[in-house]
Protein backbone atom coordinates (compact mmCIF):
# COMPACT_ATOMS: atom_id res chain seq x y z
CA UNK A 1 0.00 0.00 0.00
CA UNK A 2 1.54 3.33 -0.94
CA UNK A 3 1.17 6.25 1.37
CA UNK A 4 -2.50 7.56 0.70
CA UNK A 5 -2.85 11.54 -0.11
CA UNK A 6 -6.93 11.32 -0.66
CA UNK A 7 -9.50 9.75 1.90
CA UNK A 8 -11.57 9.31 -0.34
CA UNK A 9 -14.59 7.23 1.79
CA UNK A 10 -13.95 4.31 -0.41
CA UNK A 11 -10.70 3.06 1.39
CA UNK A 12 -11.28 0.37 4.13
CA UNK A 13 -10.51 2.43 7.54
CA UNK A 14 -7.02 0.79 7.82
CA UNK A 15 -6.18 2.01 4.15
CA UNK A 16 -7.15 5.59 5.34
CA UNK A 17 -5.37 5.31 8.72
CA UNK A 18 -2.26 3.99 6.73
CA UNK A 19 0.16 7.19 5.67
CA UNK A 20 2.90 6.64 5.12
CA UNK A 21 4.97 3.57 5.44
CA UNK A 22 9.12 2.97 6.26
CA UNK A 23 11.03 0.85 3.98
CA UNK A 24 12.16 -1.31 6.91
CA UNK A 25 11.55 -5.07 6.82
CA UNK A 26 9.66 -7.09 9.40
CA UNK A 27 11.81 -9.17 11.05
CA UNK A 28 11.27 -12.86 9.72
CA UNK A 29 11.83 -14.22 13.25
CA UNK A 30 9.18 -11.93 15.04
CA UNK A 31 6.90 -12.94 12.03
CA UNK A 32 7.26 -16.51 12.59
CA UNK A 33 6.50 -16.19 16.22
CA UNK A 34 2.80 -17.62 16.81
CA UNK A 35 0.17 -15.47 17.57
CA UNK A 36 0.23 -13.71 21.38
CA UNK A 37 2.27 -14.76 23.77
CA UNK A 38 0.56 -17.32 26.29
CA UNK A 39 0.10 -14.75 29.18
CA UNK A 40 -1.21 -11.54 27.30
CA UNK A 41 -3.16 -13.69 25.50
CA UNK A 42 -4.92 -15.07 28.52
CA UNK A 43 -5.51 -11.59 30.18
CA UNK A 44 -7.06 -10.73 26.92
CA UNK A 45 -9.72 -13.65 27.65
CA UNK A 46 -10.01 -12.65 31.12
CA UNK A 47 -10.69 -8.72 30.41
CA UNK A 48 -13.22 -10.02 27.86
CA UNK A 49 -15.08 -11.96 29.83
CA UNK A 50 -15.56 -9.44 32.37
CA UNK A 51 -17.18 -7.34 30.06
CA UNK A 52 -19.37 -9.87 28.69
CA UNK A 53 -20.22 -10.50 32.97
CA UNK A 54 -19.83 -7.36 34.65
CA UNK A 55 -21.19 -8.60 37.59
CA UNK A 56 -19.04 -12.07 37.49
CA UNK A 57 -16.80 -12.78 40.72
CA UNK A 58 -13.97 -13.78 38.36
CA UNK A 59 -11.28 -15.95 40.29
CA UNK A 60 -7.28 -16.11 38.24
CA UNK A 61 -5.76 -19.07 38.88
CA UNK A 62 -3.77 -18.75 35.30
CA UNK A 63 -0.87 -16.48 35.25
CA UNK A 64 1.62 -17.89 38.06
CA UNK A 65 1.31 -14.67 40.08
CA UNK A 66 1.67 -14.52 43.69
CA UNK A 67 -0.62 -12.52 46.01
CA UNK A 68 0.28 -13.09 49.17
CA UNK A 69 2.03 -9.36 51.05
CA UNK A 70 5.90 -9.66 50.73
CA UNK A 71 7.16 -9.82 54.59
CA UNK A 72 7.53 -6.60 56.06
CA UNK A 73 11.21 -6.98 56.97
CA UNK A 74 12.11 -7.36 53.58
CA UNK A 75 9.84 -4.03 52.44
CA UNK A 76 11.60 -2.21 55.11
CA UNK A 77 14.54 -3.08 53.74
CA UNK A 78 13.66 -1.67 50.62
CA UNK A 79 11.95 1.06 51.91
CA UNK A 80 15.32 2.34 54.27
CA UNK A 81 17.44 2.42 51.02
CA UNK A 82 14.84 4.19 49.04
CA UNK A 83 14.81 6.81 51.61
CA UNK A 84 18.94 6.66 51.71
CA UNK A 85 18.78 8.11 48.27
CA UNK A 86 17.15 11.17 49.60
CA UNK A 87 20.15 12.24 51.68
CA UNK A 88 23.83 13.32 50.74
CA UNK A 89 25.52 10.65 52.45
CA UNK A 90 22.98 7.66 51.27
CA UNK A 91 22.62 7.90 47.97
CA UNK A 92 23.64 5.78 45.61
CA UNK A 93 24.64 5.82 41.42
CA UNK A 94 25.32 2.80 39.27
CA UNK A 95 26.16 -0.28 41.17
CA UNK A 96 28.35 -3.32 39.72
CA UNK A 97 26.53 -4.59 36.59
CA UNK A 98 26.79 -7.93 38.08
CA UNK A 99 24.67 -6.89 41.15
CA UNK A 100 26.07 -5.86 44.81
CA UNK A 101 28.78 -8.15 46.37
CA UNK A 102 26.47 -8.62 49.57
CA UNK A 103 23.95 -10.12 47.68
CA UNK A 104 25.91 -12.30 45.10
CA UNK A 105 27.42 -13.75 48.30
CA UNK A 106 24.49 -14.14 50.07
CA UNK A 107 22.92 -16.02 46.90
CA UNK A 108 25.90 -18.39 46.73
CA UNK A 109 26.37 -18.76 50.41
CA UNK A 110 22.45 -19.53 51.40
CA UNK A 111 21.27 -21.37 48.17
CA UNK A 112 24.83 -22.76 46.67
CA UNK A 113 25.90 -24.18 49.78
CA UNK A 114 28.56 -26.91 49.31
CA UNK A 115 28.31 -26.63 45.70
CA UNK A 116 31.23 -24.87 45.09
CA UNK A 117 29.46 -21.82 43.60
CA UNK A 118 31.39 -18.66 43.98
CA UNK A 119 29.94 -15.10 44.31
CA UNK A 120 31.48 -13.50 41.24
CA UNK A 121 29.58 -16.40 39.31
CA UNK A 122 26.29 -15.03 40.36
CA UNK A 123 24.83 -12.38 37.77
CA UNK A 124 21.93 -10.76 39.73
CA UNK A 125 19.20 -9.27 37.18
CA UNK A 126 15.93 -8.21 36.70
CA UNK A 127 14.31 -11.61 36.62
CA UNK A 128 15.13 -15.20 35.10
CA UNK A 129 12.43 -14.10 32.29
CA UNK A 130 15.13 -10.97 31.02
CA UNK A 131 17.94 -13.33 32.08
CA UNK A 132 16.67 -16.25 29.42
CA UNK A 133 16.93 -13.45 26.81
CA UNK A 134 20.16 -12.32 27.26
CA UNK A 135 21.47 -15.96 27.72
CA UNK A 136 19.78 -16.57 24.23
CA UNK A 137 22.09 -13.37 23.37
CA UNK A 138 24.76 -15.25 24.86
CA UNK A 139 24.74 -18.42 22.43
CA UNK A 140 25.07 -18.19 18.66
CA UNK A 141 21.80 -18.60 16.69
CA UNK A 142 22.76 -21.23 14.48
CA UNK A 143 23.03 -23.25 17.69
CA UNK A 144 20.31 -25.98 18.03
CA UNK A 145 17.71 -26.57 21.15
CA UNK A 146 15.80 -28.94 22.81
CA UNK A 147 13.34 -28.30 25.24
CA UNK A 148 10.82 -30.09 27.97
CA UNK A 149 7.40 -30.28 26.05
CA UNK A 150 5.51 -29.27 27.76
CA UNK A 151 7.35 -25.97 29.50
CA UNK A 152 7.60 -22.36 29.92
CA UNK A 153 6.68 -20.90 26.95
CA UNK A 154 9.77 -18.23 27.33
CA UNK A 155 12.46 -20.61 26.07
CA UNK A 156 10.49 -21.34 22.67
CA UNK A 157 9.27 -17.66 21.96
CA UNK A 158 12.98 -16.09 23.01
CA UNK A 159 14.50 -18.98 20.65
CA UNK A 160 12.32 -17.95 17.56
CA UNK A 161 12.95 -13.97 18.21
CA UNK A 162 16.62 -14.58 18.39
CA UNK A 163 16.74 -16.54 15.15
CA UNK A 164 17.63 -20.41 16.76
CA UNK A 165 14.14 -22.47 16.09
CA UNK A 166 13.09 -22.25 12.24
CA UNK A 167 10.06 -22.31 10.61
CA UNK A 168 6.89 -23.18 12.36
CA UNK A 169 5.03 -26.23 11.27
CA UNK A 170 1.13 -24.95 11.43
CA UNK A 171 -0.03 -28.97 11.49
CA UNK A 172 2.01 -29.75 14.51
CA UNK A 173 2.45 -26.59 16.11
CA UNK A 174 6.15 -27.24 16.45
CA UNK A 175 9.40 -25.00 15.13
CA UNK A 176 11.41 -27.06 12.91
CA UNK A 177 14.50 -26.53 14.48
CA UNK A 178 13.23 -27.25 17.95
CA UNK A 179 13.86 -30.71 18.97
CA UNK A 180 10.55 -31.46 21.86
CA UNK A 181 11.39 -33.65 24.36
CA UNK A 182 8.16 -35.38 25.34
CA UNK A 183 7.18 -35.29 29.10
CA UNK A 184 4.68 -36.74 30.35
CA UNK A 185 2.81 -39.67 32.90
CA UNK A 186 4.16 -42.33 31.16
CA UNK A 187 7.95 -41.60 31.27
CA UNK A 188 7.63 -39.89 34.53
CA UNK A 189 7.44 -36.36 32.93
CA UNK A 190 11.56 -36.85 31.89
CA UNK A 191 12.53 -37.62 28.48
CA UNK A 192 13.48 -40.84 26.80
CA UNK A 193 17.49 -38.83 26.49
CA UNK A 194 17.99 -42.91 24.83
CA UNK A 195 15.94 -41.67 21.95
CA UNK A 196 16.47 -37.81 22.01
CA UNK A 197 18.50 -36.18 18.99
CA UNK A 198 22.12 -34.20 19.95
CA UNK A 199 21.11 -30.44 20.08
CA UNK A 200 23.91 -27.59 21.33
CA UNK A 201 21.52 -26.30 23.88
CA UNK A 202 19.23 -28.65 26.47
CA UNK A 203 16.38 -25.93 28.19
CA UNK A 204 15.47 -27.53 31.43
CA UNK A 205 12.73 -26.40 34.00
CA UNK A 206 12.84 -28.21 37.07
CA UNK A 207 10.23 -28.74 39.34
CA UNK A 208 8.81 -27.72 35.85
CA UNK A 209 6.25 -25.30 34.52
CA UNK A 210 3.73 -26.70 33.85
CA UNK A 211 3.33 -30.05 35.25
CA UNK A 212 5.17 -29.31 38.59
CA UNK A 213 7.48 -32.37 38.48
CA UNK A 214 10.77 -32.11 39.72
CA UNK A 215 13.56 -34.40 38.16
CA UNK A 216 15.57 -36.54 40.15
CA UNK A 217 18.91 -36.76 41.15
CA UNK A 218 19.13 -39.97 39.19
CA UNK A 219 17.51 -38.37 36.55
CA UNK A 220 19.80 -35.27 36.38
CA UNK A 221 22.94 -37.49 36.80
CA UNK A 222 20.99 -38.92 33.29
CA UNK A 223 20.85 -35.38 32.09
CA UNK A 224 24.52 -33.85 32.85
CA UNK A 225 25.93 -37.04 31.25
CA UNK A 226 23.66 -36.65 28.27
CA UNK A 227 24.86 -33.15 27.71
CA UNK A 228 28.48 -33.57 28.59
CA UNK A 229 28.46 -37.21 26.20
CA UNK A 230 27.48 -34.41 23.61
CA UNK A 231 29.60 -31.76 24.20
CA UNK A 232 26.19 -29.30 25.09
CA UNK A 233 25.40 -27.16 27.28
CA UNK A 234 22.03 -27.71 29.86
CA UNK A 235 20.19 -24.15 30.32
CA UNK A 236 18.60 -24.99 34.10
CA UNK A 237 15.44 -23.03 35.11
CA UNK A 238 15.23 -23.41 39.13
CA UNK A 239 12.53 -20.33 39.98
CA UNK A 240 10.26 -22.95 41.49
CA UNK A 241 13.44 -24.74 43.11
CA UNK A 242 12.51 -22.77 46.84
CA UNK A 243 9.16 -25.46 46.65
CA UNK A 244 10.88 -28.70 46.59
CA UNK A 245 9.67 -30.64 49.37
CA UNK A 246 11.09 -33.67 48.96
CA UNK A 247 14.80 -34.50 48.37
CA UNK A 248 14.49 -33.57 44.20
CA UNK A 249 17.99 -31.50 43.60
CA UNK A 250 17.38 -27.75 43.90
CA UNK A 251 20.14 -26.77 41.77
CA UNK A 252 21.81 -28.37 38.46
CA UNK A 253 24.84 -27.47 40.89
CA UNK A 254 24.37 -30.71 42.98
CA UNK A 255 25.38 -32.78 40.54
CA UNK A 256 29.05 -33.92 40.46
CA UNK A 257 30.25 -32.14 36.68
CA UNK A 258 27.11 -29.89 35.90
CA UNK A 259 29.82 -26.73 36.53
CA UNK A 260 31.45 -27.90 33.59
CA UNK A 261 27.97 -28.26 31.28
CA UNK A 262 25.58 -25.85 32.81
CA UNK A 263 24.43 -22.39 33.26
CA UNK A 264 21.26 -21.71 35.81
CA UNK A 265 18.78 -19.33 35.90
CA UNK A 266 16.48 -18.38 39.09
CA UNK A 267 14.52 -15.68 40.42
CA UNK A 268 12.70 -13.78 43.66
CA UNK A 269 9.31 -13.95 41.98
CA UNK A 270 7.73 -17.38 43.15
CA UNK A 271 9.91 -17.41 46.33
CA UNK A 272 9.64 -13.90 47.55
CA UNK A 273 6.81 -12.17 45.72
CA UNK A 274 9.03 -10.13 42.99
CA UNK A 275 6.97 -10.57 40.80
CA UNK A 276 6.35 -6.91 40.54
CA UNK A 277 9.16 -5.76 42.33
CA UNK A 278 11.91 -7.73 39.62
CA UNK A 279 15.00 -9.51 41.13
CA UNK A 280 16.67 -12.63 39.44
CA UNK A 281 20.54 -13.75 39.26
CA UNK A 282 22.16 -16.37 36.55
CA UNK A 283 24.90 -18.46 37.23
CA UNK A 284 27.46 -19.16 34.78
CA UNK A 285 30.43 -21.09 35.80
CA UNK A 286 34.17 -20.20 35.29
CA UNK A 287 34.40 -24.19 34.48
CA UNK A 288 31.95 -23.82 31.67
CA UNK A 289 33.97 -23.58 28.31
CA UNK A 290 33.68 -22.94 24.89
CA UNK A 291 35.04 -25.32 21.96
CA UNK A 292 37.83 -22.95 21.70
CA UNK A 293 38.42 -23.40 25.12
CA UNK A 294 36.98 -19.73 26.30
CA UNK A 295 35.45 -19.50 28.98
CA UNK A 296 31.71 -18.68 28.92
CA UNK A 297 31.74 -16.32 32.00
CA UNK A 298 33.76 -13.44 30.36
CA UNK A 299 30.86 -12.89 27.53
CA UNK A 300 28.48 -13.37 30.06
CA UNK A 301 29.97 -10.28 32.06
CA UNK A 302 30.32 -8.64 28.85
CA UNK A 303 26.65 -9.42 27.66
CA UNK A 304 25.41 -7.84 31.16
CA UNK A 305 27.81 -4.65 31.00
CA UNK A 306 26.57 -3.93 27.40
CA UNK A 307 22.70 -5.04 27.69
CA UNK A 308 22.41 -4.21 31.25
CA UNK A 309 23.17 -1.49 33.46
CA UNK A 310 22.40 -3.70 36.93
CA UNK A 311 19.53 -4.87 38.86
CA UNK A 312 17.73 -1.83 41.58
CA UNK A 313 19.70 -0.87 44.50
CA UNK A 314 16.73 -0.44 46.05
CA UNK A 315 15.25 -3.68 44.96
CA UNK A 316 18.70 -5.67 45.96
CA UNK A 317 18.27 -4.39 49.41
CA UNK A 318 15.30 -6.23 49.90
CA UNK A 319 16.71 -9.49 47.66
CA UNK A 320 19.30 -9.66 50.61
CA UNK A 321 16.85 -9.29 53.22
CA UNK A 322 15.14 -11.40 52.12
CA UNK A 323 18.19 -14.00 53.24
CA UNK A 324 17.60 -12.91 57.23
CA UNK A 325 16.73 -15.60 58.86
CA UNK A 326 13.59 -13.38 59.78
CA UNK A 327 13.36 -13.32 55.79
CA UNK A 328 13.64 -16.45 55.20
CA UNK A 329 11.69 -18.32 57.61
CA UNK A 330 9.05 -15.70 56.45
CA UNK A 331 8.95 -16.72 53.22
CA UNK A 332 8.80 -20.24 54.03
CA UNK A 333 5.35 -20.02 55.57
CA UNK A 334 4.28 -17.69 52.65
CA UNK A 335 5.41 -20.94 50.73
CA UNK A 336 3.34 -23.14 52.70
CA UNK A 337 0.25 -21.61 52.44
CA UNK A 338 0.45 -21.73 48.76
CA UNK A 339 1.50 -25.21 48.65
CA UNK A 340 -1.66 -25.82 51.17
CA UNK A 341 -3.87 -24.14 48.51
CA UNK A 342 -2.28 -26.74 45.82
CA UNK A 343 -3.44 -29.42 47.77
CA UNK A 344 -6.92 -28.05 48.06
CA UNK A 345 -6.71 -28.33 44.02
CA UNK A 346 -5.64 -31.56 43.89
CA UNK A 347 -8.18 -32.61 46.08
CA UNK A 348 -10.91 -31.26 44.32
CA UNK A 349 -9.86 -32.13 40.97
CA UNK A 350 -9.06 -36.11 42.38
CA UNK A 351 -12.06 -35.81 43.95
CA UNK A 352 -14.02 -35.37 40.65
CA UNK A 353 -11.96 -38.36 39.22
CA UNK A 354 -9.57 -36.23 37.13
CA UNK A 355 -6.18 -37.35 36.70
CA UNK A 356 -3.68 -34.37 38.76
CA UNK A 357 -0.01 -33.94 38.40
CA UNK A 358 2.51 -31.75 40.48
CA UNK A 359 1.43 -29.77 43.43
CA UNK A 360 3.80 -31.06 45.79
CA UNK A 361 6.91 -29.74 44.75
CA UNK A 362 5.69 -26.27 42.80
CA UNK A 363 2.66 -24.08 43.07
CA UNK A 364 0.57 -25.22 40.13
CA UNK A 365 -1.41 -28.24 39.57
CA UNK A 366 -1.76 -30.07 36.04
CA UNK A 367 -4.93 -31.67 34.93
CA UNK A 368 -5.62 -33.92 32.54
CA UNK A 369 -8.88 -33.92 30.40
CA UNK A 370 -8.34 -37.17 28.12
CA UNK A 371 -10.53 -36.21 24.76
CA UNK A 372 -10.72 -32.12 25.08
CA UNK A 373 -8.65 -29.78 23.88
CA UNK A 374 -6.96 -27.46 26.45
CA UNK A 375 -8.50 -24.64 24.99
CA UNK A 376 -11.96 -26.26 25.30
CA UNK A 377 -11.66 -26.47 28.98
CA UNK A 378 -10.27 -23.63 29.68
CA UNK A 379 -13.23 -22.04 28.32
CA UNK A 380 -15.68 -24.37 29.63
CA UNK A 381 -14.01 -23.56 33.19
CA UNK A 382 -13.58 -20.35 32.45
CA UNK A 383 -17.86 -19.77 31.13
CA UNK A 384 -19.55 -22.41 33.80
CA UNK A 385 -17.36 -21.35 36.86
CA UNK A 386 -15.79 -18.07 36.26
CA UNK A 387 -12.42 -19.59 37.00
CA UNK A 388 -9.81 -18.64 34.67
CA UNK A 389 -6.97 -21.51 34.60
CA UNK A 390 -4.10 -21.89 31.58
CA UNK A 391 -4.58 -24.13 28.85
CA UNK A 392 -1.99 -26.83 28.15
CA UNK A 393 -1.17 -26.44 24.44
CA UNK A 394 0.28 -22.43 25.73
CA UNK A 395 3.42 -24.71 27.05
CA UNK A 396 3.93 -26.76 24.04
CA UNK A 397 2.41 -29.64 22.13
CA UNK A 398 2.69 -31.60 24.66
CA UNK A 399 0.18 -30.16 26.66
CA UNK A 400 -3.33 -30.65 24.86
CA UNK A 401 -5.38 -31.93 26.82
CA UNK A 402 -4.17 -30.23 29.88
CA UNK A 403 -5.30 -27.34 32.05
CA UNK A 404 -2.89 -25.84 34.53
CA UNK A 405 -4.13 -24.49 37.66
CA UNK A 406 -2.68 -21.82 39.44
CA UNK A 407 -2.28 -21.76 43.91
CA UNK A 408 -0.83 -18.68 43.76
CA UNK A 409 -4.41 -17.19 44.89
CA UNK A 410 -5.70 -16.14 47.95
CA UNK A 411 -7.41 -19.28 50.25
CA UNK A 412 -10.66 -17.82 50.06
CA UNK A 413 -10.70 -17.43 45.83
CA UNK A 414 -9.44 -21.31 46.25
CA UNK A 415 -11.75 -22.34 48.68
CA UNK A 416 -15.14 -21.29 46.15
CA UNK A 417 -12.88 -22.39 43.19
CA UNK A 418 -12.92 -26.03 44.45
CA UNK A 419 -16.86 -25.14 45.14
CA UNK A 420 -17.65 -23.98 42.08
CA UNK A 421 -15.25 -26.79 39.98
CA UNK A 422 -17.43 -30.00 41.73
CA UNK A 423 -20.56 -28.01 41.07
CA UNK A 424 -19.96 -27.18 37.29
CA UNK A 425 -17.29 -30.34 35.93
C1 LIG B 1 9.93 -21.40 34.71
C2 LIG B 1 9.82 -19.90 34.75
N1 LIG B 1 10.93 -19.16 34.55
C3 LIG B 1 10.86 -17.81 34.60
C4 LIG B 1 9.67 -17.16 34.85
C5 LIG B 1 9.69 -15.64 34.92
O1 LIG B 1 10.42 -15.28 36.06
P1 LIG B 1 10.67 -13.72 36.41
O2 LIG B 1 9.40 -13.24 37.06
O3 LIG B 1 10.96 -13.00 35.16
O4 LIG B 1 11.84 -13.74 37.35
C6 LIG B 1 8.51 -17.87 35.05
C7 LIG B 1 7.21 -17.14 35.33
N2 LIG B 1 6.11 -17.82 34.78
C8 LIG B 1 4.80 -17.42 35.32
C9 LIG B 1 4.49 -15.96 34.99
C10 LIG B 1 4.16 -15.76 33.54
C11 LIG B 1 3.83 -14.31 33.27
C12 LIG B 1 5.07 -13.45 33.05
N3 LIG B 1 4.70 -12.22 32.42
C13 LIG B 1 6.04 -14.20 32.18
O5 LIG B 1 5.78 -14.37 30.99
O6 LIG B 1 7.07 -14.62 32.72
C14 LIG B 1 3.75 -18.38 34.76
O7 LIG B 1 4.16 -19.40 34.15
O8 LIG B 1 2.56 -18.15 34.99
C15 LIG B 1 8.59 -19.27 35.01
O9 LIG B 1 7.47 -20.00 35.21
Amino acid sequence: VQPSTNHSSSKSDREQRIEYLTKIPRSVNLESLQNGYLFPEISTRESEYSRRNPHARLIKLGIGDTTQPIPDIITSAMAEQALALSTAQGYKGYGPEQGNRELRRAIAETLYQGMEVKENEIFVSDGAQCDISRVQMLLDSSLSIALQDPTFPGYADSSVIVGRAGRLNAGSRKYKKIVYMKCEPENNFFPNLSKTPRTDLIFFCSPNNPTGSAASRQQLEQLVEFAKANGSIIIYDSAYAAYISDESPRSIFEIPGAKEVAIEISSFSKFAGFTGVRLGWTVVPEELLYANGYPMIRDYDRIVCTCFNGASNIVQAGGLACFSAEGFGALKRTMGYYMENAKILVETFESMGKKVYGGKNGPYVWVHFPGLSSWQVFNQILERAAIVTVPGIGFGPGGEGYIRVSAFGHRECILEASRRLTKVL
